[in-house]
């Protein structure tokens, strides 16, 4: 009887707590109607997106399924759950405009963790806040000038004979490649080279350390996933309490190491090279970058130096944010020239008579490729490699034309990918067209519906060295080979949901003909 009232008693209070959690989450989950901004039908724990927490689609694809839902109303926004976090999704160009770009100071942060002290290669750019962020930027901003392009063209120029190389083997023993494996390779070592220092020759080497490691930093398994949502779900000032580390050791030291090596040879020995990691070195030794050889002397220090934490983290943002990306660009330019040969005639026609003209390869012949240009443009609208931009609101905001205010903390979202296939801005959005990027198309699109670098203040400051080594891949391969689509790639072609970039699930497998 004592313990009939015992189990009873546990049973009671068991009930009690689960009504409670479930009437909690009811109320939770009508924030978006409290608020007063649309909303979908959410459930418990999935939110809106059980599809993408069961990787039955990718990120891109979901918020483009939430995209279409609220534009088919007549809605230009929107509030979903991301699993049980409320996001705002911008819908209207005119919204989205002021999020990126005029509302600026209430939207900065990326909203990602950081954690300077226990997992420093956190602290760099792409996840800084605040003031940290806007003094990194302000330093970094004069690395990636045209000038400093420029400067750097010959070391990235030099990965295109490893490169060749690849292609040459698989033209005269006709095995397909799989190119995303291949520009993985070759921006790895363009990477490595300008940003560590390193020559990493995963063209040559497959198996090299630089190209294991740099994909182990995509490869997010479960454990990886639940990491992620983590830092999304529990607020960061009590992931830091516990010392929670987003990257995982081996990976972490490995590129501290690579790093700490590189610094440590070029101080010792006073080595110059035209690279990223010498102007890294002089903004840690001198605390700016300058047009000589210095790495060291003289402290011309105007602002703050970057401690060597920080510049690993730099370096080693340079290498996150910059070989995936533009490798998944070139990988989608590839595939759609393949089905597109008419494309790719007219672009390869472009490529031999702006080469003939300059007689090699220089950074001014690139500056010349304008279909090319457009060919890439074009294929970052149909495949932006970051498929939704996010932004914190760090400030309460009043939406405009409206009297809906989004609270501090709240998730925003701009999604890329569904801007991008709207047919009111794209008529017939699955074509392949590289000419809606001729200036009176552009002109006559509202603007803020071609996103992939982002916009604003916090656009992708790699941005011309991303699309100068995705020209210098794509004319090195146009120039000297014929593509076709080989039979292994997976058609109709899918996207992978297991990965946040948009790639192709299975690959994309190219056959390759040497040109003479
Ligand atoms: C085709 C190639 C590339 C694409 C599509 C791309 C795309 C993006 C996007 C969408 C963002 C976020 C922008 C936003 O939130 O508004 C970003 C940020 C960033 N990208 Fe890129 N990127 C590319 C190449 C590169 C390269 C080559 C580098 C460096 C060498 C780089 C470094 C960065 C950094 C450091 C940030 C953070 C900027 C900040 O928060 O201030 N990216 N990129």
């Amino acid at each position: 009887m004592l313990l009939n009232n015992f189990t009873l008693n546990i049973l009671a209070v068991f009930i009690t707590v689960l009504v409670g959690v479930i009437v909690y989450f009811k109320w939770h989950l009508s924030y978006w109607d409290r608020l007063g901004v649309p909303s979908l039908s959410p459930v418990l724990f999935f939110g809106d997106t059980k599809n993408l927490i069961l990787s039955k689609c990718t990120i891109g694809e979901q918020f483009r399924v939430f995209y279409n839902k609220f534009k088919s109303k007549g809605y230009k926004h929107g509030g979903i759950f991301f699993g049980p976090i409320p996001f705002y999704i911008a819908i209207d160009p005119e919204i989205i405009k002021h999020i990126l770009q005029k509302d600026f100071q209430h939207f900065m942060n990326h909203g990602y963790y950081i954690n300077e002290e226990d997992d420093p290669l956190t602290g760099h750019l792409l996840n800084l806040e605040n003031v940290k962020w806007k003094n990194m930027r302000a330093k970094l901003t004069p690395t990636f000038t045209s000038g400093k392009m420029k400067i750097m063209f010959q070391t990235l120029a030099d990965c295109t004979t490893g490169l060749k190389k690849v292609m040459d083997d698989s033209a005269l023993n006709h095995t397909p490649v799989d190119i995303k494996d291949i520009f993985g390779r070759f921006t790895t070592d363009i990477i490595g080279s300008v940003a560590f220092g390193i020559e990493c020759n995963s063209l040559e080497n497959p198996d090299a350390e630089f190209r294991k490691y740099g994909k182990k930093v995509f490869e997010i398994d479960f454990f990886g996933r639940i990491k992620t949502l983590c830092t999304f779900a529990i607020p960061h000032p009590i992931l830091r309490l516990f010392r929670f580390k987003f990257y995982n050791s081996d990976v972490a030291t490995f590129f501290m190491d690579a790093i700490r090596e590189t610094v440590n040879y070029r101080e010792k020995n006073n080595i110059y090279r035209k690279d990223f990691m010498h102007l890294l070195l002089q903004l840690k030794n001198r605390g700016l970058v300058t047009d000589d050889e210095k790495i060291t002397g003289d402290k011309d220090i105007v602002t703050e130096a970057l401690t060597m934490n920080e510049l690993a983290a730099q370096a080693f943002v340079f290498f996150l944010a910059g070989f995936e990306t533009s490798s998944t660009a070139m990988t989608w330019a590839l595939y759609e020239l393949a089905i597109n040969p008419d494309v790719q005639q007219k672009l390869r026609a472009e490529i031999n008579d702006v080469l003939r003209k300059h007689n090699k390869l220089t950074y001014e012949a690139m500056m010349d490729m304008t279909y090319m240009e457009k060919v890439i443009c074009e294929t970052l609208r149909k495949y932006p490699p970051i498929p939704v931009l996010t932004r914190k609101c760090t400030k309460d905001y009043t939406i405009p034309n409206t009297s809906i205010q989004l609270q501090r903390g709240v998730s925003v979202s701009v999604p890329v990918l569904a801007l991008h296939t709207d047919p009111e801005y794209y008529p017939n959005p699955e074509k392949f067209d590289p000419d809606r990027f001729n200036d009176e198309n552009v002109k006559a699109r509202p603007g803020f519906t071609w996103l992939p670098f982002g916009e604003g203040p916090r656009i992708c400051i790699g941005l011309r060295f991303g699309l100068l080594q995705s020209k210098v891949g794509l004319t090195a391969v146009l120039k000297h080979y014929r593509i076709k689509l080989n039979h292994k790639t997976q058609l109709p072609v899918t996207l992978n949901p297991r990965s946040f970039i948009t790639s192709a699930k299975g690959g994309v497998w190219l056959d390759v003909e040497k040109i003479d």
